[in-house]
């Protein structure tokens, strides 16, 4: 396929927008443009892993609150652990106390709960964008409340995220908008164009990759948004409230997606007020509900 998409330099990085430059700060190299080294392959449907790296959706998760400190022994099957954590802002009441969660590789998990309840926040300590109060967030075995820098930027390129209202870049065609991630983590021309294309058709996409974000519907947009938080193949995929702006058809296509991810082994967690969706789906649910986690659906 011919090439629709243009390298961008730092200084049209510096002209994104804040909150774009934000969402995507933690997916850059922090120094140079080096090549990683034996990438993985792009997300297809056609996608499949060996059996024993697969496992069914529903045994693999669980979740409590408790006043117990539970020890994650190290599993390399463990995807992410919160261990016994509390989170408390600067003002206001706790917002998560003692919140213990496994997530295992190929487990999809919702989180529900009212506004205010502490969805995001279980996100955003899940991805390092706040630390926790008390406990350990642990991703891949890493320990990563204590993470800065580099250190937490390398940890952070192993997590896709997805978010509400989609962040992405205005005066970016859809192409430039999923291959941008790549480029800042110093892919080759051709590595990006391997992984570019597979990933925009998985979405449905692939006609749209020359439009720009303001020609596109919102379900479209947010197919974008997920394209670019999985084209480098990460293992943990985290989506909040990813079908908040979306009417029911959309919001079960975008749920169609993150299960068809979800089946090719990538961990996948969904914050969502959705019922429905939760309703029609099968697999795990935990609920936050006055700072504590318990299990809804196992
Ligand atoms: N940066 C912050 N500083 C202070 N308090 C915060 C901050 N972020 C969130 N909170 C508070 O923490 C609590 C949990 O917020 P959070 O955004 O995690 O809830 P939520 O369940 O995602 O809500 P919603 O469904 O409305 O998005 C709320 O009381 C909120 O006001």
């Amino acid at each position: 396929m011919t090439s629709v998409v243009t390298r961008p330099t730092s200084s049209n990085y510096d002209r994104l927008p804040e909150e774009v430059r934000t969402a995507l700060s933690d997916r850059l190299q922090p120094t140079g443009l080096a090549t990683p080294s034996q990438p993985p392959s792009p997300p297809t449907a056609e996608h499949k892993l060996p059996k024993q790296a697969r496992r069914p959706a529903a045994s693999g998760t669980t979740a409590q609150s408790s006043t117990k400190t539970r020890q994650t022994a190290p599993n390399r099957d463990v995807v992410v652990a919160l261990q016994n954590v509390s989170k408390q802002y600067a003002k206001g009441k706790p917002a998560l106390v003692d919140v213990n969660l496994q997530m295992h590789k190929g487990d999809f998990l919702f989180i529900t709960g009212p506004s205010g309840a502490g969805k995001s926040t279980l996100l955003k300590l899940l991805y390092g964008q706040e630390r926790p109060t008390s406990g350990e967030v642990i991703v891949e075995g890493t320990p990563i409340s204590q993470l800065r820098g580099n250190q937490l930027a390398k940890v952070r390129r192993r997590i896709g995220v997805v978010f509400q209202d989609y962040k992405l870049i205005p005066r970016r065609t859809v192409a430039e908008n999923v291959a941008f991630v790549l480029w800042a983590q110093g892919y080759s021309r051709k590595e990006i164009h391997r992984r570019l294309w597979p990933t925009l058709k998985m979405v449905g996409l692939q006609d749209k990759s020359e439009s720009f974000p303001h020609e596109l519907s919102g379900g479209e947009q947010q197919r974008v948004s997920i394209a670019r938080a999985v084209v480098g193949t990460p293992p943990l995929l985290l989506a909040d409230e990813p079908t908040g702006n979306l009417d029911p058809d959309n919001a079960l296509q975008v749920i169609k997606i993150l299960k068809k991810l979800n089946s090719i082994g990538i961990t996948v967690v969904v914050t969502t007020h959705n019922e429905q969706l939760v309703r029609v789906s099968n697999h795990p649910v935990v609920q936050i509900k006055d700072c504590h986690l318990r299990h809804v659906r196992k």
